[in-house]
C-alpha cells in the first residue's frame, strides 16, 4: 500500500527527482515546467486555476508501451479496453478510440460517452455490479461487444432484454477469486466480501445457467481484483486461478473462448513504486499465454494517470502556533483522492526559480471547510508565496471524475497538450452555471398577502 501511505514526511523526492520519473515533464529555466511541449504556467495564464492538463501524447506512448510489453510476451492480441471511469473527457477517449481502444464503462452515462467519442459499440465491454434494465437495453440495443456479468439475478435480467431486442448477446462472467490486491480496502474489489463478482465455489453453476438461457451467448470469464495495485504478486495469483477455472468449465463442456483480466496495474505516485509492464505481461504469459484464449484488458489509471496534472495557485501561505500551511486554490472538490484514501500525490513549483529555493516542511491545503481537505502533510517544499503555481502530480485518473461543486466551487477548466500545442478542452464552470438546473417553488417567493 505504499502509494496510499507515501513516503515518511521529509523523505519525499525533490521536484527535480519527481521531474526526472517522469518523461513527459520537464523544468525549462525561463518557461517553467513544461508538460510535453507547454509551458504549463501559460496555461495558468489563460485560463486561471485550477485547471486540470492531460498530456494527449503521453497517453499514446503509455497505450504504445503496454501493447510492446504485451507483444514482447507473446500476448499481441489482447484487446485493450479502456475503462472510462478513470478520465471520461469526451477529449481523452477521443485520444484513445484514434489509437485503436476500445471502453470499458460502468453505467449508461459512460457508454453513452464512449459511443459520443466515436468509439464502435462493438469495442466496449459492460461491466459493473448494477447496471440497471434501462442501461443494459441501451447497450444491446446499440449492439454492446460484451457484458461482463456479475450475478444469476443479472443474468435472467439480460436474457429478457436480449429476447425482447431479439439480440444474442455475447457475455462474459465476472468471478471473484478471492484474491487480496494489497491495495486501499476501498478499492480492493476481488476479495469474496466484496460486492463485485460471482462467488468463486459458484461459477460453474452459474455458467451452466447462464448457457440455459435464451438470447445468451456466454463465451468467458472475467475478473478485476483491484486498483493501483503494485506488484505483481495479487496478479499472479489471479491469473493461476483463472487458468484452472478456465480448464474446469471446459472439461465440464463448456465454449470458454475469452478472458477479461481487468484493470489495476499500478502507477509510481511516488519514485520507485508500481508494477513494471513486463512482469505483469510476463505473469500473464505464464498462466493465461496458450490457452488459446482472446485475451481482454480494461485498464485505466495505468493508461492516463500519470498524464495529467492539475495546476493550483497559492491563495495564502499563512503560519499558525508552530505550522506552516499553504492554502491552495484547488481543493478536495477537484481532487479528492487525498482525502478519501489518504493518497500521496507529488507536488511541484512550476517556476524553475520557486522550485529551486530551500525548503523546509508544509501543509499543502485547499480552503473548504473540511480538515480532510489536506494535499499533504508536512511536505517538504521551497517557500511557495501568494500566486506561485504548482502542479498536483499523477492527477490525469479519478481526479475530474470524481470532483464536485461542494462549496459552491466551480468544477475547474480542462486543457489538452498535444506535443507542443494546446487548446482548452473545457472552460471553467461559471458561478450562475452552478444553480441553473435548480428552482425555487413559486409559493415560497409568493407574499403573505397573494397565499392568503
Ligand atoms: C471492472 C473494472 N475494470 C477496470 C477498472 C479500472 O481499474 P484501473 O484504473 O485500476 O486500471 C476498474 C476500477 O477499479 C474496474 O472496477
Ligand atoms: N477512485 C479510486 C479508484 C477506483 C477504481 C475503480 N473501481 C482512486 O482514485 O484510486
Amino acid at each position: 500500500m505504499a502509494d496510499f501511505s507515501g513516503p515518511l514526511p521529509g523523505a519525499e523526492p525533490d521536484s527535480a527527482a519527481l521531474i526526472a520519473a517522469r518523461p513527459h515533464l520537464t523544468m525549462d529555466a525561463e518557461k517553467g515546467l513544461m508538460l510535453e511541449g507547454v509551458a504549463l504556467a501559460e496555461i495558468a495564464a489563460d485560463l486561471g486555476s485550477p485547471v486540470w492538463v492531460y498530456g494527449a501524447d503521453t497517453i499514446r506512448t503509455r497505450l504504445a508501451a503496454l501493447r510492446a510489453a504485451l507483444t514482447k510476451a507473446g500476448l499481441g492480441g489482447t484487446d485493450i479496453h479502456y475503462a472510462v471511469k478513470a478520465n471520461d473527457h469526451l477529449a481523452i477517449l477521443a485520444v484513445l478510440a484514434a489509437a485503436g481502444a476500445g471502453a470499458d464503462v460502468v453505467s449508461g452515462g459512460e457508454l453513452a460517452r464512449a459511443r459520443h467519442a466515436g468509439i464502435p459499440a462493438a469495442h466496449i465491454v459492460y461491466s459493473g455490479v448494477g447496471k440497471s434494465f434501462r442501461d443494459l437495453t441501451l447497450a444491446v440495443s446499440e449492439g454492446i461487444g460484451q457484458v461482463n456479468v456479475e450475478s444469476r439475478e443479472e443474468l435472467a435480467m439480460l436474457s429478457a432484454v436480449a429476447v425482447a431486442a431479439g439480440r444474442q448477446v455475447d457475455l462474459v462472467l465476472r468471478v471473484n477469486p478471492d484474491v487480496d490486491a494489497k491495495t486501499h480496502a476501498k478499492i480492493t474489489t476481488g476479495l469474496a466480501e466484496n460486492k463485485f463478482g460471482i462467488a468463486w465455489a459458484e461459477v460453474e453453476s452459474v455458467y451452466a445457467y447462464a448457457g440455459s438461457l435464451p438470447g445468451l451467448n456466454p463465451v468467458g470469464l472475467a475478473m478485476h481484483i483491484g486498483s493501483q495495485i503494485v506488484s505483481t504478486e495479487p496478479f499472479d495469483t489471479a491469473f493461476a486461478r483463472m487458468a484452472g477455472m478456465v480448464a474446469r468449465l471446459r472439461a465440464a463442456g463448456h465454449t470458454i473462448s475469452r478472458l477479461d483480466c481487468g484493470g489495476g496495474i499500478g502507477i509510481s505516485y511516488e519514485a520507485g513504486t508500481g508494477v513494471s509492464l513486463d512482469d505483469y505481461a510476463g505473469v500473464m504469459a505464464k498462466h493465461l499465454g496458450g490457452l488459446g484464449l482472446h485475451l481482454m484488458m480494461e485498464p485505466g489509471r495505468w493508461l492516463v494517470g500519470p498524464a495529467g496534472v492539475l495546476l493550483s495557485s497559492v491563495i495564502i501561505a499563512k503560519k499558525t502556533g508552530n505550522r506552516d500551511f499553504v492554502v491552495l486554490d484547488a481543493a478536495m472538490n477537484d481532487l479528492v483522492r487525498p482525502a478519501m484514501y489518504d493518497a500521496w500525490h507529488g507536488i511541484v513549483p512550476v517556476a524553475a526559480a520557486v522550485a529551486a529555493g530551500p525548503q523546509a516542511p508544509v501543509d499543502i491545503v485547499g480552503p473548504v471547510c473540511e480538515t480532510g481537505d489536506t494535499f499533504a502533510k508536512d511536505r517538504l517544499m521551497p517557500a511557495l508565496g501568494p500566486d506561485a503555481l504548482v502542479a498536483i502530480l499523477d492527477a490525469g485518473a479519478y481526479g475530474a471524475v470524481m470532483s464536485s461543486t461542494y462549496n459552491a466551487r466551480p468544477f475547474a477548466a480542462a486543457a489538452l497538450v498535444d506535443g507542443d500545442r494546446w487548446t482548452t478542452i473545457t472552460p471553467r464552470q461559471q458561478v450562475t452555471e452552478l444553480w441553473s438546473r435548480e428552482t425555487v417553488p413559486a409559493w415560497l417567493t409568493e407574499t403573505a398577502g397573494e397565499t392568503g
